[in-house]
């Protein structure tokens, strides 16, 4: 059954909803893990899609976060603004102060945000920003008006967390680089799966974090990445084979600096949209020990983001 879009929008084409009823993951997730990149959209009648929209999604509600966050044994969110909501906070930060704690969030803000609304976001328990450099998302913002939001937020101990395609990374380097605060890379850098996991383009992304510690990377998304698939649905257990070595690199050579998130509700996927029960059984393909598996799901994301439970 299709899910509704409310407040008067109308879903993009050629939108897939997210998946109903997802199965209970084979893989148990340890105690305190923590889902670090998932969205909220809307509901549209409360949470009103922004106007400098690029889609319009069906609504997926903080109650329904929240159910798919216990379902699969998850204990925390992240919780990134999502780009359909623009830099109108509202959708996230109702999902922070309905969490009793147990969520983070990451915002979207323009340049013209006073330090009393980034005090507020803090008190409701926002802990970073993104940047978004991916051109079918957002529209372009000068790199000196994100610098000097950095350097505003940077005070509050807060993250950057930026968004782009693998081929970008030459260009954006510099940028990138000269950030004063945590920067987390969404999904890896976007690679091209159908390159090789030591060709020199996936190879300039792991240059970028081992040469800049302050570099962390949620090695995320395999269902937005992979060519290949099997897809993560009717009870796969091997699900997305070509993304494998990419993630696996990444969490070994970086243990103590990546993040796993599920993504949902997924927007913009075309060609299926995955059973979350299945993406989580995923992880231990790439996490592939015990103690990799807590890094990347305990130790990480509570040291990042709820550093005073210690
Ligand atoms: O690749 C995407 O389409 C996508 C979009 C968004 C967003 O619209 O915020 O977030 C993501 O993490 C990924």
């Amino acid at each position: 059954m299709t899910k509704p879009t409310s407040g008067g929008f109308t879903k993009t084409g050629d939108w897939l909803d997210w998946y109903s009823n997802p199965s209970k993951p084979r893989f148990q997730l340890p105690p305190n893990a923590v889902d670090a990149h998932c969205h909220v959209f809307g509901p549209g009648e409360v949470f009103p899609y922004a106007p400098e929209r690029k889609y319009t999604p069906c609504d997926a509600s903080a109650d329904q976060l929240f159910a798919l966050r216990d379902h699969l044994g998850f204990a925390k969110n992240v919780v990134v603004q999502a780009t359909c909501h623009g830099a109108d906070n509202s959708a996230m930060l109702d999902v922070l102060k309905r969490s009793n704690g147990k969520a983070r969030g990451i915002a979207t803000v323009r340049r013209s945000i006073s330090d009393n609304e980034l005090q507020d976001m803090h008190a409701a328990g926002v802990r970073g920003v993104r940047f978004n450099f991916v051109k079918r998302l957002v529209d372009f913002t000068p790199k000196d008006e994100l610098m000097e939001i950095a350097s505003r937020i940077a005070p509050l101990g807060w993250q950057v967390v930026i968004y782009f395609e693998s081929v970008d990374l030459p260009e954006l380097w510099d940028f990138f680089t000269a950030l004063p605060t945590t920067v987390v890379v969404d999904h890896m850098g976007r690679p091209d799966v159908t390159k090789p996991v030591g060709g020199p383009e996936f190879e300039l992304f792991l240059k970028f974090m081992r040469q800049h510690e302050n570099v962390w990377s949620k090695v995320s998304c395999p269902e937005r990445l992979s060519v290949s698939g099997p897809p993560a649905l009717n009870g796969e257990q091997h699900a997305y084979r070509d993304v494998v070595p990419f993630a696996r690199k990444v969490v070994e050579n970086f243990p103590d600096r990546v993040l796993w998130g599920t993504d949902w509700p997924h927007p913009n996927l075309k060609n299926h949209m995955p059973d979350d029960g299945l993406l989580v059984d995923f992880i231990p393909e790439i996490a592939t020990t015990k103690e990799l598996q807590q890094k990347l799901l305990v130790d990480n994301p509570n040291r990042m983001y709820w550093p005073e439970e210690k």
